[in-house]
């Protein structure tokens, strides 16, 4: 075996940070050697994560691209929309590599971004250089790369799902509807009245609506397979559990099909990515089925009394939704197994 890289973790204190770390130390091929926090650089990371005390030792680095660039190969930015713009590009003038988990350098149109973020844009060129990295999609783009744009938990589920339906001309566009649910560790682990157990628990609600930062995301990427502009309606929901996304997706059939033949074109577009699993006829999937892991699962059914198509796609927003696709997206990039460091099995129950 080569040497390893060395790995840094940008916001390695809230959860995107944190679940990089519980696969990277399983990562054959990387070193973690800079976990990084710009509040509490000096403490332990065990102070803020008992459960990784005696397994990660280290003190929080502060953000120092010249200290980084001294430790680290590849840099991981586990941070809020507003902010990874300001720091990556002073980590690529140093000459780290980075992969990005925010939604900074995602949409291609600075004024759409500014729209939807309400935050200023990323510098125009690096905006133009990243790669979206929607692995199963676009992973022919990701070889050799400086700067990954990791997709946002909600458009991974929903394009995955959508995406070889649409390729092959087999729903039409105008049609989607996407109705999405997600856990609360989808809003990291700062706090928020919205996220306190006595407002969330027993209860369920849309969040976001027609107002939802993914929407431009989802369309941007449905309207480069469709070849043509399209828009689709998207609305977000709040389920009181930890982890998960559940995106049920409808779009009238442009012509009649079969359940079969949904499956067997699905099985087919995702030939030889691992990560994306599609049901046998009958079944759907449920979100504890890929609890902890980077799969993202798949199911079908057509209704002809409608014409219309239903997909249900799952992920761990967590690790598919975020860590787990950057370091899909870091396997690429690096010319190595995609699968490398995440095979784990999801945990059930
Ligand atoms: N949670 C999820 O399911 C997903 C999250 N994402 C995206 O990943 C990123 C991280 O999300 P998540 O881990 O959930 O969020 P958290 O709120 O849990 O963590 C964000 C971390 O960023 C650090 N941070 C905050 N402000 C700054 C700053 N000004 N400069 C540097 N670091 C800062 C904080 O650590 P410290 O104070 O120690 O520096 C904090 O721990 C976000 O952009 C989010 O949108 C993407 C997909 C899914
Ligand atoms: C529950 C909750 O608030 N979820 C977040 C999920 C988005 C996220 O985590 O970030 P990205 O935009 O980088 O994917 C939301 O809906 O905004």
């Amino acid at each position: 075996m080569g040497t390893k890289i060395r790995a840094a973790i940008v916001g390695s204190t809230g959860y995107g940070g944190v679940e990089l770390i519980r696969f990277l130390l399983q990562h054959p091929l990387v070193e973690i050697t800079s976990v990084i926090s710009s509040s509490n650089a000096g403490a332990p990371i065990a102070d803020a994560y008992p459960h990784l005390a005696e397994i990660v030792t280290d003190r929080l680095d502060a953000i120092d691209p010249a200290l980084i660039k001294s430790k680290a190969d590849v840099v991981f930015t586990a941070t809020p929309h507003g902010v990874s713009s300001a720091l990556v590009p002073q980590f690529l003038e140093a000459g780290l590599k980075v992969i990005d988990l925010s939604g900074d350098f995602r949409l291609k149109s600075g004024e759409v971004y500014e729209q939807w973020y309400k935050h200023k844009p990323a510098p125009e060129e690096l905006i133009a250089k990243a790669v979206y990295g929607l692995a199963e999609v676009f992973g022919d783009e990701i070889l050799g790369v400086d700067l990954i744009s990791n997709p946002g938990c909600y458009p991974t589920a929903t394009l995955l799902g959508l995406i070889p339906a649409l390729a092959a001309g087999w729903i039409d566009p105008k049609t989607i509807i996407t109705d999405a649910k997600t856990g609360v560790s989808g809003g990291g682990r700062g706090l928020s009245l919205g996220f306190h157990y006595s407002e969330i628990n027993e209860n369920f609600l849309a969040y976001k609506v027609n107002k939802h930062q993914h929407l431009p995301e989802i369309e941007q990427v449905l309207s480069r397979i469709a070849g043509k502009e399209v828009v689709t309606t998207f609305t977000a929901h709040l389920v009181p559990m930890t982890r998960g996304i559940l995106c049920t997706s409808y779009a009238s059939l442009t012509e009649p099909h079969t359940d079969a033949e949904f499956i067997e074109l699905y099985r087919t577009y995702y030939e030889g990515r691992p990560f994306v699993r599609i049901r046998p006829e009958g079944k759907v999937p449920a979100t504890k089925e890929v609890w902890g892991s980077n799969y993202c699962d798949i199911g079908f059914s057509t209704d002809p009394r409608t014409g219309r198509l239903t997909i249900i796609s799952v992920i761990d927003n967590l690790v598919k939704g975020a860590a787990g696709q950057a370091i899909q997206n870091l396997n690429l990039m690096m010319g190595w197994d995609e699968t490398t460091g995440l095979t784990m099995a999801p945990v059930y129950p």
